[in-house]
């Protein structure tokens, strides 16, 4: 028991870089025993504090369910990492060991916490939940297609437009039932398994779904008895972790299954919806249109996860459909090039208060590829990591990285571009924005499907904000999407569809109506991937963004 706020430090680079990149997570209350859920990679390291005490730095192991107890031992903090495989031993032997004897919940309860430290709170769930039972996949609900589908608990609350893990919807769309079942043996090929290397789930009447939960890797055998040649069609399909969605439809074989992760049913959708842009102008004929082009997809579905996937209908509009903004005036800044003499470049400025302001070409080709190129941006390192529950990282549904500039080698691309992000933002803004003390540029990379949803960085509403705290952000795009990946700012249409190199400079140091909300949309095709600044006024070497007492979002909290 630690009656204290435990502060979450993630380290990208695991317990051995312990002091590389350590970056506050979240905190999480913990009034009695109480636990919370990070979302990570294996690989990554953590490190616990609770008020003085301070924890050893543990890695997670990847798998599905490491388990960390944080417990108080003299002076210090003790995290005690369980790996998922440790848990599954640990509780085998529970289970062997309390088998034979009278009472077995509370010889496990004991088990648990004199063995472990596991708080008799949390009992129940990890005396099942390794249990020999407990990789099967089970039914999580189902219904029919023409049901009403958000009455089903399938809201997006606290999932941010995401899926919760480890469930997949099965959907069958032909006029017969199949069977479902889970292939429990490895299995590498498309050729059906044998019947006894499979367990039954559950049957999937014609033209409706089931929910099951599935554990990422998990094989799944789907079959239909046909009466007449007396013998089974079977399609095989593996569940690749955040799944959407697997289609059953028949073929002229037999039977075929599509299944999308997410990512992938997101882009679909949003081409389907391409058929009825033209009736955008009432929402209503739109989602009418909509429904009646998902012809792939059972139409109640599709909508609902067009939605859920699209944040909204209006939001897919402003990201596909509505133009680009039109520049309302061009000004001139000056920029050093680097050899003291001054170059000037045009700046478009899309709106006036709060300012949106571009910059064709901040960045040459070249530069963009130096900084792709080095040493700190290799895709590898890129990952997400939240804890369950905070709020603005279920957002962003992309990868992400802290640079730090050397400010003591002023020739390396990274320190020489914001150098020139500095210089712009000055000359867009007159504030006064200096490179001193400032935070690390972030590092996004967007894969299909990835976005960054409705969000501000900073001000908005506030007006002022207060000293040392972003009054403006801007993002330098070096790899930029085939289709999709636009940056809007949601509360108008103003829309900016960048090429590679483009610059945006956005301001909100009194922003009291939201206007600087903004969005990254979902990219389409290709990848895109942008360098992030965002600038304080009032912060210095000695004084840096470190130091001020944050209000507001502070960024490293969303990594
Ligand atoms: O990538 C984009 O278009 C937006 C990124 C963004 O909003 C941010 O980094 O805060
Ligand atoms: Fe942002």
């Amino acid at each position: 028991h630690i009656p204290e706020v435990v502060q979450v430090f993630w380290l990208p680079g695991g317990a051995l870089s312990p002091s590389r990149l350590s970056s506050e997570l979240d905190a999480a209350d913990s009034d009695g025993p109480s636990s919370f859920v990070i979302n990570t990679y294996a690989g990554h390291g953590f490190r616990f504090q609770a008020g003085s005490l301070s924890s050893e730095a543990v890695t997670h192991s990847g798998g599905q369910h490491d388990l960390v107890i944080l417990s108080k031992s003299g002076d210090s903090l003790v995290a005690d990492l369980l790996s998922a495989v440790d848990l599954q031993k640990f509780v085998q032997e529970m289970h062997s060991h309390c088998n034979e004897r009278d009472g077995y919940t509370s010889c496990c309860y004991n088990f648990l916490k004199t063995k472990r430290g596991i708080p008799v709170a949390f009992a129940d769930k990890y005396i099942t939940a390794y249990s020999p039972h407990k990789l099967m996949p089970r039914v999580a609900a189902r219904g029919n297609l023409e049901d009403d589908i958000e009455s089903d608990g399938l809201d997006d609350d606290g999932y941010g437009g995401h899926l919760p893990p480890d469930e997949m919807l099965v959907i069958n769309k032909m006029l017969v039932p199949v069977d479902l079942r889970w292939v429990h043996v490895a299995h590498d090929s498309d050729v059906p398994p044998q019947d006894n290397e499979t367990t039954m789930i559950t049957q999937v009447t014609s033209e409706s779904y089931v929910r099951i939960t599935a554990r990422p890797g998990q094989s799944f055998v789907v079959s239909k008895q046909s009466p007449r040649e007396q013998s089974r069609s079977s399609s095989v399909f593996r569940y690749p972790g955040e799944l959407a969605v697997a289609i059953i439809s028949a073929e002229a074989k037999g039977l075929a299954v599509a299944s999308r992760d997410q990512d992938e049913l997101k882009i679909a959708l949003s081409e389907i919806a391409q058929n009825c842009g033209d009736s955008s102008k009432d929402e209503q004929s739109f989602t009418e249109c909509f429904k009646q082009k998902a012809v792939s997809f059972p139409p109640a579905l599709a909508l609902w996860w067009f939605q859920l996937l699209w944040t909204s209908v209006s939001h897919w509009l402003h990201c596909v459909h509505l133009p680009d903004s039109v520049s309302i005036r061009q000004v001139d800044l000056e920029l050093d090039d680097g050899t003291g003499k001054n170059r000037s470049v045009k700046a478009q400025i899309f709106r006036e208060d709060p300012l949106v302001l571009g910059i064709s070409g901040l960045a040459t080709p070249q530069e963009c590829q130096q900084l792709i190129d080095s040493q700190d941006l290799k895709e590898a390192n890129l990952n997400m990591a939240f804890i369950s529950g905070g709020s603005h990282s279920k957002s962003r549904r992309t990868l992400t990285k802290n640079l730090y500039p050397n400010m003591q080698a002023p020739q390396s691309i990274l320190a020489k571009l914001q150098k020139r992000f500095f210089q712009a933002a000055r000359g867009a803004s007159g504030y006064e924005l200096w490179p001193e003390g400032q935070e690390p540029v972030n590092w996004l990379h967007y894969k299909p499907g990835y976005e960054y949803r409705p969000h501000c960085d900073g001000g908005c509403g506030m007006d002022p904000v207060p000293s040392g705290m972003r009054v403006a952000s801007s993002l330098l795009y070096c790899n930029v999407a085939e289709q999709g990946g636009s940056t809007i700012f949601t509360q108008d249409t103003t829309k900016f569809t960048p090429a590679r190199g483009d610059f945006l400079f956005f301001a909100y140091k009194s922003d009291p109506d939201y206007m600087s909300m903004h969005a990254a949309c979902p990219v389409l095709r290709g990848i895109k991937s942008t360098a992030t600044q965002w600038y304080r006024e009032g912060v210095s070497k000695d004084y840096t963004w470190e130091d001020v007492a944050d209000l507001g979002l502070r960024r490293s909290s969303e990594l």
